[in-house]
């Protein structure tokens, strides 16, 4: 196995979020954070029922365009999650020059390069004050998935 990765639980409530994309891997990651921070925005064109649900909800907050980089210019964390492969990375560019102006750490989740990723999203099951955290130090997330489906059976 590659190396592995310590699980922190930090505080994220207080943290600006920004989701840019809302497809599958964008809704499944936001509908998590919704249960740990109160401010999350997602920017795309096109969102899935499930986030339209979560901003009619008042949980998230949506801006229906494409990316601009003044988007992340406030965000504390920054999950890059289009279709654009392109883009994913431009967005980590913006976010490295945005830390270099203003001294303050963003982190950066680029869902499909694991070797860009500041932090990776983990499996989460929530039971009352219970937060489990699943990870393989992106070794193999589909064994996760299935672990996470099977403690959840269980609990
Ligand atoms: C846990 C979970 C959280 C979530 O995403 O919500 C998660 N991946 C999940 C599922 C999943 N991911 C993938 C498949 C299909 C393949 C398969 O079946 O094996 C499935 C299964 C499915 O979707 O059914 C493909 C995939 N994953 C990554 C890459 C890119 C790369 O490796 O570079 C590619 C190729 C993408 C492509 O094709 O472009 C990378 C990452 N995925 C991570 C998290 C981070 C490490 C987590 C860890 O260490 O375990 C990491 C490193 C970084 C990150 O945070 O992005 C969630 C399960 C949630 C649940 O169900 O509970
Ligand atoms: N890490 C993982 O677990 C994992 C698993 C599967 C896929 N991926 C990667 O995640 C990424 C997203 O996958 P998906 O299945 O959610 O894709 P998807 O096609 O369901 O959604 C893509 C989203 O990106 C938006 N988008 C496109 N151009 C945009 C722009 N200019 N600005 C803002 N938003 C824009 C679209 O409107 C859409 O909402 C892909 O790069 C994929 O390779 C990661």
């Amino acid at each position: 196995m590659e190396k592995a990765y310590f699980p922190m639980f930090v505080d994220i409530s207080e943290m600006k979020i920004v989701a840019v994309g809302g497809g599958k891997i964008a809704s499944r990651r936001v509908a998590v954070l919704t249960q740990f921070a109160g401010s999350i925005t997602v920017i795309a064109p096109e969102t899935t029922e499930s986030l339209k649900e979560l901003e009619s909800a008042g949980k998230i907050h949506c801006v229906r365009r494409g990316y601009k980089e003044a988007d992340i210019r406030e965000a504390d964390m920054v999950l890059a999650a289009t279709n654009n492969k392109q883009l994913n990375h431009r967005i980590l560019t913006d976010c490295r020059e945005e830390e270099q102006k203003s001294g303050r750490k963003i982190l950066i989740n680029v869902a499909d390069d694991r070797s860009l990723c500041d932090f990776y999203f983990p499996s989460v099951i929530t039971r009352d004050e219970i937060v489990i955290g699943i990870n393989s130090s992106g070794n193999n997330p589909g064994k996760v998935k299935q672990l996470r489906e099977k403690l959840e059976g269980e609990l």
